[in-house]
């Protein structure tokens, strides 16, 4: 019989209370081994907190962090096996990237031939070859982003924490450096956890990420699964763009929505076990939407609503229309089919399967 492998991090039932406010509210959550995992939500949420909690620079309040299937309540930062980039970097910038590289190792007393040779293959990974004699001062941001990274990899955590690691750099750079950090993490197989604010972010990097809203944690999943199958209304309007229509589950799956002519019938596994009379809200994903002067015969949803607003972006034109009762319905189709006028009253339809519910 082979042990089972622990998770790299297991959260039980964390949380961080400061004073009268709890930043962070009983989050559970359990990190394999080798996974990307990135803890998203808005500004003030606790994923900073959260993150300081794995890394050991700040205590929970209640609840037990495990790395590697071991507590490490009580351990300082240094006696864990993780280490942290910081948003701000936190690099010595009077010394040289060769120094930075080498901080971790000297202060676990490796041997100076050995860090010698960690740093050249370090310089080497994160693409900064022949920059070991610079100072750190005379780096560009997105350098000095990958100075911050070697030194963090260079000790092999088990685990990985970065705190908003590209928060600092312009958009193009940002990308670029999404796809370095992704190439890291295979060509490492360690455990990489990130918070980031920025969903598209999120969703490029990880294998799972974990959704917080007000210190608690409102899904944990992959990021297909958090766009097609939100669990909660918050989830759905925070990861990616969504219709959001509230409605009430009548008899047999029929669904009528609130303040608009629109009836669908949903089937079991989109009601999901709910009860009728149960008050819901339609998840609408806008690249499911038609804009036409009719609807296509499988498109049994639809709602009539007044072009308001046609954006292009390349690929995809995003279409704005203003509904009956002045909400608004966002609708994204391929740029090569014909744009409605706008002020003209067009038909916004889609098929009933590609609809999702969440509760009200
Ligand atoms: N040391 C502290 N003392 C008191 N309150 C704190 C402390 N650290 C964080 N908080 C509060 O806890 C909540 C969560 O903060 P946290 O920094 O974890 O959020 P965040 O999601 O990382 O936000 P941001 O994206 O803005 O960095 C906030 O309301 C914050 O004001």
């Amino acid at each position: 019989m082979t042990e089972p492998v622990p998770n790299a991090v297991e959260l039980r039932a964390v949380s961080k209370v400061y004073g009268a406010s709890t930043a962070v509210r009983e989050v559970s959550m359990d990190i394999a081994r080798g996974a990307f995992v990135t803890i998203l939500g808005p500004s003030g949420c606790g994923k900073s907190t959260l993150l300081r909690m794995i890394s050991g620079f700040v205590s929970p309040s209640s609840g037990d962090v495990l790395i590697d299937g071991v507590s490490v309540l009580g351990a300082a930062p240094y006696e864990r096996d993780t280490a942290m980039v910081f948003q701000d970097y936190a690099l010595f910038p009077h010394r040289t990237v060769a120094q930075n590289l080498a901080f971790g190792l000297r202060m676990r007393k490796v041997a100076k031939d050995e860090i010698a040779r960690r740093v050249e293959a370090m310089l080497e990974l994160v693409n900064l070859k022949g920059f070991g004699d610079r100072r750190v001062s005379q780096m560009s941001g997105g350098q000095a982003q990958r100075v911050a990274l070697g030194r963090a990899l260079i000790v092999r955590p088990a685990v990985l924490l970065l705190d908003e690691p590209l928060g600092a750099l312009d958009l193009k750079l940002r990308k670029q450096m999404q796809a370095e950090l992704k190439t890291i993490h295979r060509d490492l197989g360690l455990t990489f956890v990130a918070v980031t604010h920025d969903q598209e972010e999120a969703l490029t990097l990880s294998d799972r990420i974990a959704v917080m809203n007000g210190g608690a944690l409102e899904q944990f999943d992959t990021p297909e699964n958090l766009y097609r199958r939100p669990a909660t209304r918050f989830v759905a309007d925070f990861v990616g763009n969504a219709n959001l229509f509230d409605a009430r589950l009548g008899s047999d799956g029929r669904v009528e929505a609130q303040g608009l002519p629109l009836t669908l019938f949903l089937n079991p596994v989109q009601r999901g076990g709910r009860q009728s009379g149960a008050a819901i809200a339609l998840v609408v994903r806008p690249e499911t939407i038609a804009v036409g002067a009719t609807a296509p015969e499988s498109h049994d949803g639809r709602v009539e609503a007044q072009v308001e607003e046609i954006m292009f972006s390349g690929a995809v034109q995003q279409i704005v229309g203003r509904l009956p009762d002045g909400r608004r319905i966002t609708a994204h189709q391929s740029a090569a089919l014909p744009a409605p006028e706008r002020g003209t009253t067009a038909v916004f339809s889609w098929p009933s399967q590609s609809v999702w519910l969440v509760d009200a």
